[in-house]
């Protein structure tokens, strides 16, 4: 079990099925089939039924920012308690370090403006959402369905989408080598055009969630 996923990026580079996205800027990887499809499904169902608007930390008065629905998704849920089982075994991240899956659902029109995971260290939220269990580390996101237009994940410096694909997942080392956050992390949401995209997303931190 690696603590505070520091060699993460080994374990996935040695599982075969996993993609390394190639690029010096970061550490970014791409799984596809990661999740069944009944799986993928019943996470949808769970997201539809208990949703409320996303929000940000770090204000920057763009009411736009961030238009889509997120779910928090109940860790008594078989199908989360399977998600997260099936993330153990890929990334050997201490559970411990997580914090509660989320669900993503965008609906035509909606989408998460180009951000990083990573939190502000100086920014007015830090303190909120950074005291206890420290700065995130990695982000595990897997989206559920096909969308049938938009909805891509756009890495603006490294100039690559992903196209959403039910089941695939794709993760990312939100930290440089020297443990500083990696602003070349940045993605964007972008908006769907047709359809209704859905993805869970998974973010470990530095020190035990609770
Ligand atoms: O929906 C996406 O493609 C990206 C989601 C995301 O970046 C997030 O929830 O932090
Ligand atoms: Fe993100």
């Amino acid at each position: 079990m690696t603590a505070q996923g520091e060699s993460s990026a080994t374990i996935l580079r040695a599982n075969a099925p996993v993609q390394i996205i190639p690029s010096p800027k970061l550490e970014l990887f791409q799984l596809r089939d990661f999740l069944p499809l009944p799986l993928c499904h019943r996470l949808i169902e769970l997201i539809d039924a208990n949703r409320r608007p996303s929000t940000i930390a770090d204000a920057n008065g763009d009411d736009y920012f961030r238009t889509s629905e997120t779910c928090d998704l109940d860790p008594d849920e078989a199908a989360v308690q399977d998600l997260e089982s099936r993330l153990y075994s890929l990334s050997a991240i201490d559970p411990a370090f997580g914090e509660p899956v989320q669900g993503q659902r965008y609906a035509v029109g909606q989408e998460f403006k180009a951000h990083t995971d990573y939190f502000e260290p100086n920014g007015p939220d830090w303190e909120k959402y950074c005291a206890v269990a420290g700065q995130r580390t990695w982000t595990f996101m897997v989206y559920l369905n096909d969308v049938t237009a938009g909805g891509g994940t756009r890495f603006g410096v490294i100039k690559k989408t992903v196209q959403p694909e039910a089941g695939k997942l794709m993760c990312w080392n939100n930290r440089r080598a020297d443990g500083r956050p990696n602003p070349n992390t940045l993605h964007h949401g972008m908006k769907v055009r047709a359809g209704t995209k859905y993805v869970i997303t998974k973010w470990y931190r530095e020190k035990p969630w609770l």
